[in-house]
């Protein structure tokens, strides 16, 4: 069962004392936390240590691509971590996320392992200058169900795309959403966006938010917002 606490909030910060002066605002009850590579690569495991020792659910968002055997073993020392979610790219492949969902197997209480579909940067147009031939929709459908026959437990995508995975894959498997926006909240880089209501009646299990908290000028005020909008929706 998913409870209420919805958001994840991405930490995209480059050192430790501005995440903390941020998570000392924050508790537990009301929202998780995503480590990516920017601020992994700057702090490393000892801080995603200290954000799970505040009693924090972590999302280790380093997306893993890589051959079978190495993704297995990042896989398993996150989950040694003691993180909440850990992600793989799903373009690595069957076997890759296969092997990832192998990991976890030796583990009481694995981190969610879930597969990042297409990004939510990405528009049809960088697709087609990538020569991959399709639309995103049926891509991410694809990268999905493959995901679900690995044995993984859902899938990274963008809100657009939740009613329709999970009318084809079912309530059970999670689908965490990033690009998501506030009403009149800047998009940034993020194309396909969508915002915290709409992501919720489509069937997001979590929503991801970066910039939309991390650079506002009061960010507890538009976490209690995005709160009370998800609460709202889900009733
Ligand atoms: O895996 C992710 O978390 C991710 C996947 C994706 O498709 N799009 C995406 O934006 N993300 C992450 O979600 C966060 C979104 O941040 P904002 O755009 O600032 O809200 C960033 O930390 C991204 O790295």
């Amino acid at each position: 069962m998913i409870d209420n606490n919805r958001i994840v909030i991405a930490l995209d910060y480059t050192n430790e004392s501005d995440v903390l002066a941020m998570v000392d605002q924050l508790e537990p009850q009301s929202c998780r936390l995503k480590v990516g590579k920017e601020l992994f690569t700057y702090c490393g495991p000892q801080l995603v240590q200290k954000l799970i020792d505040r009693g924090f659910d972590v999302f280790l968002d380093l997306k893993y691509h890589d051959i079978p055997n190495t993704v297995a073993g990042a896989v398993k020392a996150s989950a040694e971590l003691g993180v909440w979610m850990v992600n793989v790219h799903a373009s690595g492949g069957f076997s890759m996320m296969k092997a990832a969902a192998e990991a976890l197997k030796a583990f009481d209480k694995p981190p969610l392992l879930i597969a990042v579909t297409v990004l939510t940067s990405t528009a049809q147009s960088d697709l087609d200058q990538l020569d991959i031939p399709g639309k995103i929709e049926d891509r991410v459908l694809h990268y999905a169900k493959l995901a679900k026959e690995a044995g993984l437990d859902g899938v990274v995508c963008s809100a657009q795309e939740a009613a329709r995975l999970k009318a084809e894959l079912g309530p059970e498997f999670l689908l965490v959403t990033p690009g998501i926006r506030p009403k009149g909240a800047d998009a940034g880089d993020q194309h396909r966006i969508v915002t915290p209501a709409k992501a919720i009646t489509d069937g997001s299990d979590y929503l991801v938010v970066g910039r939309p908290i991390t650079k506002a000028s009061q960010p507890l005020q538009v976490l209690r917002e995005i709160n009370t909008e998800v609460e709202s929706s889900l009733r």
